[in-house]
């Protein structure tokens, strides 16, 4: 089958900044994948030469076989695109800017599409109310409704939950689950990554422009996730006995405590034996999951107070 989406040594710059380095990769049709990095990876870049709103500084783009710059009229058309910052038409209201807006792609007004897109995204009380006047979360509804009211084959979504409460949080990624089902590719980005983690097949994460993975979303999270194990010690120890080096030991200032790294295929009960083995005198003990919170993490390289920057 056909790739949704293939991007081929995209790249980008502004004045001189390179915001894109040659970024590659594909999306299956039906898939859910997800696009994530820090703020200024380069994803809205990406994004907005997927959507077209901003001009390919070099490489290809091709969606669903065709070449997005050389047949613009018909990616256009295969694709909707919710954007990061809300673009409303202030003085229409939901319900003209809903019919206005399929034509506006050449295609013809679907009430029963329509209808459903209102429903599912509960605008239908709001539909004479002008633009200005919508609440925040509804406007982002609203605009979700607009990206899909001409019935693309792939649905890009530029962190669509930003500033929606949990609720309405919720209900979108059900949504989006809903119309994928239905057959409709979605590219996301979040900065909610347990979000990505529920939501996406795949998922390839960018940083300063290039990307740094792309992998199976359980793939990414066995292969660079780790378990830790916390000991609370009965004796204060000195030092770290050599044979746990390999579970990166690192002991508190008062020898009281030891956190050590379990590796995914080891269980914490065969470590705890054969730290009992050596000697150590456990008095209690936790262990942890992390999730893509922490492979994020390792592979860009950020830790908790310093924004990657
Ligand atoms: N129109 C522009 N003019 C100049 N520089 C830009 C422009 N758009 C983006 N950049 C720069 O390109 C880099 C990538 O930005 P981009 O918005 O693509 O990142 P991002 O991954 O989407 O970040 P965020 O999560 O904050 O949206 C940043 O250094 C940014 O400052």
């Amino acid at each position: 089958m056909m790739n949704a989406l293939e991007i081929d040594s995209l790249s980008k710059s502004f004045a001189g900044t390179d915001a894109v380095k040659g970024v590659s990769f594909s999306i299956k049709q039906g898939e859910i994948f997800g696009l994530l990095g820090p703020n200024g990876a380069g994803k809205s870049t990406t994004i907005n030469m997927i959507a077209g709103v901003c001009r390919v500084g070099g490489g290809s783009i091709t969606a669903f076989g065709y070449d997005n710059q050389r047949d613009y009229r018909f990616t256009r058309r295969l694709l909707g695109v919710v954007h990061q910052e809300i673009v409303i038409d202030n003085f229409f209201t939901i319900d003209q800017a809903l019919k206005l807006h399929a034509g506006y792609y050449g295609v013809k007004d679907d009430p029963a599409w329509r209808n459903l897109l209102i429903k599912r995204l509960g605008l239908g009380p709001h539909l004479n109310k002008v633009m200005l006047k919508l609440s925040g979360g509804l406007k982002r509804r609203f605009m979700i409704a607009k990206a899909l009211i001409h019935k693309p084959q792939l649905l890009i979504l530029d962190e669509p939950t930003a500033g929606v409460d949990v609720e309405l949080r919720h209900g979108l990624w059900d949504f989006v689950r809903e119309i994928n089902r239905q057959g409709i590719t979605i590219l996301l980005t979040t900065h909610y990554l347990e979000e990505a983690e529920q939501m996406c097949d795949r998922i390839a994460i960018m940083n300063h422009g290039e990307l740094i993975a792309l992998e199976k979303t359980h793939e990414l999270v066995r292969r660079l996730s780790s378990r830790r194990l916390r000991l609370w010690l009965a004796q204060e120890l000195l030092h770290v006995p050599d044979e746990l080096d390999t579970y990166r030991p690192e002991l508190s200032e008062d020898g009281s405590e030891l956190l050590l790294c379990l590796p995914p295929d080891e269980s914490a009960g065969d470590l705890l034996k054969q730290i009992c083995a050596l000697g150590l005198d456990i008095r209690d003990f936790e262990t942890d999951q992390s999730g893509l919170e922490e492979v994020f993490l390792q592979l860009t390289g950020m830790r908790e107070g310093n924004d990657g920057t």
